[in-house]
């Protein structure tokens, strides 16, 4: 979504106009026709039946009795959900999603709309987006990190932690999910901060689509700018590595000081309270931050695409070379060795770029080995050789 627009906000569609509908009275959900909701991201002005999504439509009509609520966190046999910004509470799960063959990409992640109805699930509205990344493990599984996620913003420092290797790495994960992503460049107020030399190696790295601000997440002035990616019903995540300056963007962007780890009590189904992490963080622009663990490792899940997702240029530089399967080598007539020595391509680029091809290779023949079935596995990851041989040449 909004991938065409550079620095518009995303929110066009989520603003379609639906005044008071006198339908809202006879709706499923909250009294108050969706405010609480909206300030946890539901991503529809008006009442919840009247969502500008026929298949949310279609779901909620088919549970007339149940009410919508946000998943908040995974809890042993069930998950938490909230209705506004309050507490979460305990709710069951639909018992196939707790069948050990069920696929875990497809089990409600923290985002995720769900209905309610009397303390348990009875349906899962369809995901509009998803944060997933490759978990690693024996068996290849993808993760969902967090769905339903409107903008991501890529919170990087202009200190030392300043690397347009690791953003090109957020890009290409973000991208493909569904989301909008912004790049948020922090710091720019340390006085070794060079905020046009980071552009000026952000320019090949965040294409045309990916806005990049400079700001100094201290002050609420200058994290004003993001106001146009926060609007009402937009659900947005940080991601950055540790002291970037996500919790002091956060806190700026709520006007007020928060605890860092932003600790809360929920109720688990014993009645018991817990001690959780906030998930849904409601902001007072109306937009939702969605603050989950897990986003700070991404791995490629083996759906991501390089040219869509940031290296369009050296994917287009592959193509020229004389020979299809050319390995960038010594061949004559290599495209992408001529760029680097003409200094159209940096090294570096390049090297990120071979490094995250062959991570999504790697991924894309896990996945097609489990979507295969185990033993189809080999015979899988052949024909996903082959075409990926065609795509990049022989390796
Ligand atoms: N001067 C200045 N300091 C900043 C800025 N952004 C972050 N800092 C400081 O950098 C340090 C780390 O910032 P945090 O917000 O804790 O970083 P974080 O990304 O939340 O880190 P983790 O919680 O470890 O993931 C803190 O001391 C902040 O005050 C900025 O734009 N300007
Ligand atoms: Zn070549």
């Amino acid at each position: 979504m909004g991938r065409s627009c550079r620095g518009s906000p995303p929110s066009g569609r989520l603003e379609s106009a639906h005044d008071a509908n006198p339908a809202a009275r006879l709706s499923p959900g909250p009294p108050d026709g969706g405010s609480a909701l909206r300030a946890i991201g539901w991503p529809f002005p008006g009442a919840p039946a009247e969502a500008d999504d026929p298949a949310w439509r279609q779901t909620m009509t088919a549970h007339p009795q149940a009410r919508p609520a946000r998943v908040v966190a995974q809890h042993r046999s069930g998950y938490l959900v909230a209705e506004g910004p309050v507490d979460g509470v305990a709710v069951e799960s639909l018992p196939e999603w707790q069948r050990p063959k069920f696929p875990p990409e497809q089990r409600p992640a923290v985002g995720d709309w769900v209905l309610v109805e009397e303390a348990r699930i009875v349906a899962l509205l369809p995901r509009r987006s998803a944060i997933k990344r490759g978990a690693a493990g024996e068996h290849y599984r993808q993760q969902v990190i967090a769905a339903n996620v409107d903008v991501v913003l890529v919170v990087c420092g202009l200190d030392a932690d300043f690397n347009p290797r690791r953003i090109e790495r957020y890009l290409l994960l973000v991208h493909g999910g569904g989301a909008q992503p912004v790049v948020v460049l922090t710091k720019a107020d340390h006085p070794g901060a060079d905020v046009d030399a980071a552009l000026a190696a952000l320019a090949d790295v965040a294409g045309a689509d990916v806005p990049v601000l400079a700001v100094n997440a201290r002050d609420r002035d200058s994290v004003a700018a993001l106001a146009t990616w926060l609007q009402p019903g937009v659900s947005a995540v940080l991601v950055g590595s540790s002291g970037a300056g996500k919790s002091t963007l956060t806190n700026s962007l709520l006007g007020s000081e928060r605890m860092k780890t932003g600790e809360v009590r929920v109720s688990d189904e014993r009645g018991r309270h817990t001690t959780t992490h906030r998930a849904l963080i409601p902001l007072p622009s109306g937009a939702c931050l969605i603050d989950t663990p897990g986003m700070r490792e991404l791995k490629p899940t083996g759906e991501e695409d390089l040219a869509e997702g940031g290296f369009a240029d050296v994917e287009a530089l592959t193509e020229q070379c004389r020979f299809r399967d050319c390995r960038h080598g010594q061949e004559p007539g290599c495209a992408v060795r001529a760029a680097i020595e003409s200094g159209a391509l940096a090294p570096a680029r390049y090297a990120s770029y071979l490094k995250l091809r062959d991570e999504v290779d790697a991924a894309a023949g896990q996945l097609a080995g489990r979507r295969g079935g185990k033993r189809d596995e080999k015979v899988a990851g052949k024909t996903l050789n082959k075409r990926l041989d065609d795509k990049y040449g022989k390796r």
